[in-house]
């Protein structure tokens, strides 16, 4: 049997938290982080080194918070600790599975997790280990999907995968819009000047400044993270 080659050697995966939610309301499935962790095995097992942002929608955001009439500093710093947990639930499964996961947080949290410190995190990727890197970029206004942009330029990262609800990037929101329509690919400056919701113009331009390309991808699709490693042209591309 001729083993697949993937087109990747290191990846930065976007994970929103929630995606981790799966059917539930809130919170984390267990059944939906299993087969994530799956689909990331698969990938590492093909030699492919995997950084993860794990997102905390499904817990707590910022600016809802602000919009329900508190600080939105204090709310942004609650939804990074959101991060964090979804972290831990997601290092536990890696782990379960037969993973080696290291939760490396932006904020000191030293009893709950480690510090982000680039060296070793470029050193868990390079002896194998998923790193999943909580608390976002450790500042308030800003979101998991600029974690993304900054932490996968930061560790030289290929291509930042975005794991989302929606298969691509669609001329306008899918879930508001029945008649839009997906891209293959686009430029960054496309999505930025169509203000294309998928990610926010910050996470965009950094992403367009350090030439990162994003793949944008459905979180519900069985195989859809393999494939891109492969190659395939799953997704939209988001390229500079
Ligand atoms: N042009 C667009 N193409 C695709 N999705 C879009 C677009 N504009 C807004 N969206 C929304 O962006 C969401 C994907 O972003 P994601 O980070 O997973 O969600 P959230 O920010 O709610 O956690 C989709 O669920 C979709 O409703
Ligand atoms: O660098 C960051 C990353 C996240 N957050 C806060 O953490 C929440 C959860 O992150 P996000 O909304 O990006 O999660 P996702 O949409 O991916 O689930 C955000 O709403 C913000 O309040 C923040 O303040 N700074």
């Amino acid at each position: 049997m001729t083993k697949a080659k993937p087109a990747h050697q290191r990846i930065l995966l976007k994970l929103s938290g929630e995606a981790l939610m799966g059917d539930d309301a809130f919170g984390i499935n267990r059944a939906t982080i299993e087969r994530i962790v799956g689909e990331i095995a698969e990938v590492t097992g093909m030699g492919v080194q995997v950084a993860v942002v794990i997102g905390g929608g499904n817990i707590f955001r910022g600016v809802a918070g602000g919009s329900a009439g508190m600080d939105r500093a204090t709310a942004d710093y609650m939804g990074m600790l959101a991060t964090v947990m979804n972290a831990l639930a997601l290092a536990d499964a890696m782990n379960h599975q037969g993973l080696v996961a290291r939760v490396m947080s932006a904020i000191a949290i030293e009893q709950v997790v480690e510090p982000y410190v680039r060296p070793k995190a470029l050193q868990y990727l390079e002896e194998g280990k998923v790193v999943v890197f909580a608390a976002g970029t450790g500042n308030p206004f800003f979101t998991t999907d600029t974690a993304a942009a900054l932490r996968g330029a930061e560790i030289g990262a290929e291509l930042v995968l975005k794991a989302t609800k929606v298969d691509g990037v669609y001329t306008a929101d899918p879930h508001k819009d029945k008649t839009a329509t997906r891209y293959a690919k686009l430029t960054f400056d496309e999505a930025m000047s169509r203000n294309l919701g998928i990610m926010d113009a910050t996470a965009f331009a950094l992403c367009r400044d350090q030439k990162l390309p994003v793949k944008v991808f459905s979180i519900f699709k069985p195989g859809a993270l393999k494939a891109i490693v492969l190659g395939s042209d799953e997704g939209t591309l988001v390229h500079a």
